[in-house]
């Protein structure tokens, strides 16, 4: 995994928003994994900023988003669809034919998780998928002990999440107590994924995904085996990490080769 360790969630933010802007200029029509929760948020804002002031083009793009709380209809307030409208798709060019959020009200709910899985492989799979991670290490709503295979589904939340999330929804008792959500096995397939995380509160969260070993019990872990992995994370979240002097060293090499300059990482040139 490449981490990057910003001072703060701002410039994290910035970071992260640079690699979907580089995507969608090269690959205009590129397919988006899009994650919702506080972590992604100034991200958003961030693109939105760069469509309005930059004219960053999200007409062609085509989206995913990775869970959605079961019961909850597109206009309520907690619901992800809702996340999505008043956090980035309202305020961006992209046609709401290609966003894609999980039905919290299908009606059957297996043959929507089936036919979830086929459109993102009929788009052509998703090139770079936006990740936070929960308390408990959670991606998307793969809770722990979820199979590092599987496919979207339904799940039952955790009561961590449920405690965490409880905030949004004005008590623990009013939280969905189930989600469908891509699972682990869907995400590994995406072409890169981008995981962001930040604060003190998920310190611990960031330090068993990155450095722990590869556990159901942490379902971010399971990105140690993604082939492009990049963690974009503030002080706060990074705290813990062992290794973070190398990871610093390995970013300065990383831009020094981007700039070109071979011979300051003693690269010989002809
Ligand atoms: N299903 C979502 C996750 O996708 C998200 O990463 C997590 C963390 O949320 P936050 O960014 O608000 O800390 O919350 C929920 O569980």
């Amino acid at each position: 995994m490449r981490v990057i360790i910003e001072s703060d969630a701002q410039s994290a933010s910035r970071r992260g928003a640079n690699f979907v802007t580089d995507l969608v200029r090269k690959k205009p029509n590129c397919v988006l994994g899009l994650a919702t929760g506080s972590t992604p948020q100034s991200m958003y804002r961030e693109l939105i900023r760069r469509h309005k002031e930059e004219g960053l083009d999200f007409s062609q793009v085509r989206t995913f988003n990775l869970d959605e709380y079961v019961g909850l209809g597109p206009a309520h307030p907690q619901s992800y669809r809702y996340f999505m409208q008043q956090n980035l798709f309202d305020h961006i060019n992209i046609p709401p034919a290609q966003t894609h959020v999980p039905d919290g009200r299908a009606l059957d709910f297996e043959t929507h998780c089936r036919q979830y899985e086929q459109l993102i492989k009929e788009c052509g799979g998703i090139d770079l998928q936006v990740l936070g991670v929960g308390t408990d290490g959670h991606i998307a709503f793969n809770e722990p002990g979820s199979s590092l295979g599987s496919r979207t589904r339904l799940k039952t939340l955790a009561t961590e999440t449920i405690r965490d999330n409880a905030r949004f929804f004005g008590g623990e008792d009013k939280v969905p107590r189930l989600a469908v959500t891509m699972g682990v096995g869907t995400i590994l397939e995406s072409r890169r994924c981008l995981f962001l995380a930040f604060g003190p509160q998920k310190a611990i969260a960031v330090r068993d995904t990155v450095e722990g070993p590869i556990t159901a019990q942490v379902t971010a872990s399971a990105l140690q085996l993604h082939r492009e992995v990049i963690g974009v994370f503030d002080e706060a979240a990074a705290r813990l990490l062992v290794r973070r002097d190398y990871y610093a060293e390995v970013e300065r090499a990383q831009c020094l080769l981007e700039a070109g300059e071979f011979r300051a990482l003693g690269i010989g040139v002809q």
